[in-house]
């Protein structure tokens, strides 16, 4: 996997945020012993293998994190190793019950083994003790409430079931059953959620296109034929508000320019509309720009996608003139093709950073003498990857080369730039594309969206050039957060999937953003695992859905059975950057061209400039690793004026001040982030009569368990996506950390979000790099979580390994294995200081 074996190599079980779990339950022989006869004293017709494991399990899930047998506080419980009562006794019941321990003796704690004759014997082995209360080694009486009262004690389950679940109302277990206990222990949110905010007006669209009132192309210097063009056969009839600033200055004035506006608002276009009506203006009565003319644009992107999904625009509008050619070079193909291409002749040309400079270095049929433009699109990104040498090169390299005209006879030349323009383009506007721009422009025009004019009503504030580095996410996207327990995760995003799809149309296309390609893909194997349905929903839904599914496709596309309902079946995608390019590209390609309603699950390879169109929903189901992240991952829903919704997770305490952050971040503040709690959000997906939706979600929890349980496959999988997770987690820059904390993480929950009821410590998964925190790395690593921004500012570590990760996710896309080689080259310098987490 693409993160597999490259960051933080250090096996889980010897973090220090690891509770121990205390059962010591005398030697193994004995405890296989007891188990045995546990399974024995199973009643007939049960799955009694499965169901001593799920009671052996959930026990060691439980045991060192919580009191599963619901005596302890339903604060968050204590991440420090607890060697208590409470961990002694949760051991202990669950040794009893499992029959591990002999029969009089319980274990409290690490170490102490306390006897207990028949009167003392915990009530669900003699069955002596009154309801309400249990004995705990022989001295004192735990009283508990109702709701924290075990099943077992209350008499609702057959001896050997333990329901955990503190619903009183939970039905009864059937024999052999575990019920989770899901809702109990689950730390509470630090906020106080205000009462809903009345329905306001919905917000006008910000990078929707202007009314032909506003703004025509014609009216901006666009020719007719290309704006017939875009009106009839690309069904635009008017530009949007950057795209109006970008034009009417990019078609008559020579500056460079850096273009910056919201995600969706249409940046493509703004660049390429002038570059080609310049290019058709050339045209005469005698002569018109043809493939031999000569190389007059370079277009500069950061992945192939991206660059794939230029060329796509780039001939639809090239089909008003199709004397005019485009072309590009990604890799992916061998370099002898992309050279015979070039070789035919080629007016623009879009490319990735790191294949582009070796063609300049040794492709001889690549000219650069005509180029008047240099486009880098998605500036923010390509800093990101690490391109800047590269970048440096081209810009270097293209700027040596005299501006000739030959072989240009009976062209205007005056249509051209006198000079060689560079355009630099962007959502955000942060330190790296700033950087970018001092690399590669020279006295360049900002070009931003003018709103004002748009909403005449709207007055320029003192403000406004302040919040120019604020987030500019489109207005008219709704955005939510929930906070969510980590246990409730897998539940409550199947429930918000459930509510999401429950009607067709309500949502057509959804994308749920997940931190690392391991989790993306247990996440995929679990929402599309085959369900065993009554004969009845069997005979409802024996059509399914129509799935364009081909060799390439066979394994990331598939029926989302875990959120299809009778009437709306959902297909599911699944993308990261450890796929092969070609899957990678026919995965989207179908996701994008689905009529039936769809999820992709994916990383952030999807994040950035994408435009699949019809996107109504993005989940962020993991938080996304820098507010940027976060801009450009929402950016893919309303998009050009359509609307949009978003949702983040965050767990309860410390990662609800990443509401602050994403607030301040706004330029309207807290007003476009609704909060949802995970009860508001199970109850409406599970739906049901009062409380019921509890149920329903611990019936489905414990399926999934089950699932994963029983096959060493699934398994394994939900092991290595639960890892992956952890690493992932840790890799969130610096100034975040102390939200993003790893100290507080509780891994026990966790857990049960990835369908495991293991205990942390016990996760190995084989492939993993087994290389160690020691020590030493702990400390120094808690004492930069403890430092924060000082640490950021001194030694980006934080930083480098966030690259890293992220660099890992995205490696193939960018220029095939050359590239890769190179960057990896490049952060290994960068990391040759001691890392604190071994990174090698
Ligand atoms: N004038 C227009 N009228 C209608 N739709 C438009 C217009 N211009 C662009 N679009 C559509 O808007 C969508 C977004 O365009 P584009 O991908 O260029 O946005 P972007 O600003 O580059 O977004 P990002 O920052 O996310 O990369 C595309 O689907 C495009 O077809």
């Amino acid at each position: 996997m693409a993160d597999d074996g490259m960051l933080m190599n250090f096996e889980i079980g010897d973090a220090p945020l690891i509770t121990k779990p205390s059962i010591q339950g005398g030697r193994w022989k004995d405890r296989l012993a007891a188990k045995r006869e546990a399974r024995q004293r199973l009643p007939n017709g049960t799955n009694q293998q499965s169901h001593t494991r799920e009671i052996f399990q959930e026990k060691q899930h439980e045991t060192g994190v919580e009191d599963y047998v619901g005596l302890g506080s339903s604060a968050r419980p204590a991440k420090r190793q607890r060697v208590d009562h409470n961990a002694g006794r949760s051991a202990n019941t669950a040794a009893v019950v499992s029959g591990k321990l002999p029969s009089g003796s319980i274990n409290i704690g690490e170490s102490r083994t306390t006897k207990f004759d028949d009167d003392t014997r915990p009530a669900f082995v003699s069955g002596k003790l009154p309801l309400g209360s249990i004995k705990n080694g022989g001295s004192k009486a735990t009283k508990f409430n109702d709701d924290a009262r075990p099943a077992f004690v209350s008499g609702k389950l057959p001896p050997g079931s333990i329901n955990t679940n503190r619903n009183k109302d939970a039905p009864s277990a059937k024999p052999g059953q575990v019920i989770s206990s899901l809702f109990t222990f689950n730390p509470s949110s630090k906020t106080t959620f205000d009462e809903p905010l009345e329905e306001v007006e919905p917000a006008k669209p910000s990078n929707a296109p202007l009314t032909e009132e506003m703004a025509t192309f014609t009216n901006l210097g666009l020719s007719r034929r290309l704006a017939a063009h875009l009106s009839t056969k690309m069904d635009m009839k008017a530009p949007t508000a950057i795209q109006k600033a970008a034009i009417s200055q990019m078609v008559k004035d020579d500056s460079d320019a850096f273009i910056q506006a919201e995600t969706g608002s249409g940046k493509t276009l703004a660049y390429l509309l002038p570059i080609v009506e310049r290019l058709l203006s050339m045209s005469s009565k005698d002569a018109q720009v043809h493939r031999d003319s000569g190389l007059f644009a370079i277009v500069l992107a950061p992945t192939r996608e991206l660059c794939k999904q230029i060329a796509t625009v780039l001939e639809k509008l090239l089909r008003c003139a199709p004397w005019i050619v485009g072309t590009t070079v990604i890799g992916g193909e061998s370099k002898q093709s992309e050279k015979a291409r070039l070789r035919k002749g080629v007016n623009i040309l879009i490319a990735t950073p790191g294949r582009l400079a070796d063609h300049l270095d040794n492709t001889e049929v690549l000219v650069v003498n005509k180029v008047r433009w240099l486009v880098l699109d998605e500036g923010d990104r390509l800093m990101e990857l690490g391109f800047e040498e590269e970048i440096k090169g081209i810009v270097e390299k293209i700027g040596r080369r005299p501006l000739i005209s030959h072989n240009l006879k009976g062209l205007d030349l005056k249509a051209l730039p006198s000079r060689r323009v560079t355009v630099l383009c962007s959502a955000t506007m942060k330190m790296n594309v700033q950087r970018l721009g001092e690399i590669s422009l020279k006295d360049a025009v900002h070009i931003k969206a003018d709103l004002t004019e748009e909403d005449p009503a709207k007055e320029t504030t003192a403000d406004d050039e302040v919040d120019d580095n604020k987030f500019s996410a489109p207005a008219q996207l709704k955005q939510a957060y929930a906070v969510v327990p980590a246990k409730l995760r897998l539940v409550t995003l199947t429930s918000i999937l459930k509510r999401a799809f429950a009607r067709r149309g309500s949502v057509m296309k959804a994308i749920v953003f997940i931190s690392c390609a391991d989790s993306v893909d247990f996440h995929f194997s679990l929402f599309s695992r085959p369900l065993e349905l009554s004969a009845e929903d069997a005979e409802a839904t024996k059509e399914g859905p129509v799935i364009a599914r081909t060799e390439l496709t066979k394994d990331t596309i598939a029926h989302g059975t875990a959120f299809s309902s009778k009437t709306n079946s959902v297909i599911i995608h699944k993308l990261h950057g450890s796929l092969a390019q070609n899957i990678r590209t026919a995965t989207l390609k179908a996701f994008t061209q689905s009529v039936e309603p769809c999820v992709l699950v994916c990383t952030d390879v999807a994040s950035r400039g994408l435009d699949l169109p019809n996107v109504d929903y993005v989940i962020e189901y993991d938080p996304p690793f820098s507010a940027d992240d976060h801009l450009h991952r929402v950016g893919r829903t309303a998009r050009a004026g359509k609307d949009g919704r978003a949702l983040i997770f965050l767990l309860p305490g410390d990662e609800e001040e990443y509401v602050s952050i994403l607030a301040s971040g706004y330029k309207d503040g807290k007003k476009s982030l609704t909060p949802h709690t995970a009860e508001d959000l199970l109850r409406k997906g599970f739906g049901g009569t009062g409380r019921e939706w509890e149920e329903r979600a611990t019936e489905w929890q414990l399926e999934v368990e089950r699932w994963a349980m029983d096959s060493p496959k699934y398994l394994e999988m939900a092991r290595r996506g639960y890892q992956s997770h952890i690493r992932a987690y840790a890799t969130h820059v610096a100034n975040e950390r102390h939200i993003f904390n790893m100290q507080t993480l509780h891994l026990g929950h966790l857990a049960k979000a990835f369908a495991l009821r293991d205990k942390p410590g016990s996760i190995k998964v084989p492939g993993l790099r087994p290389a160690k925190m020691t020590k030493a790395d702990r400390s120094v690593a808690a004492r930069k979580a403890k430092r924060g921004d000082a640490e950021e500012d001194k030694a980006p570590e934080g930083e480098r390994v966030r690259k890293q990760r992220k660099m890992d996710l995205d490696l193939p896309s960018v220029d095939g294995n050359d590239a890769a080689r190179r960057m990896k080259k490049k952060m290994k310098e960068h990391m040759s200081v001691a890392s604190e987490f071994n990174i090698g």
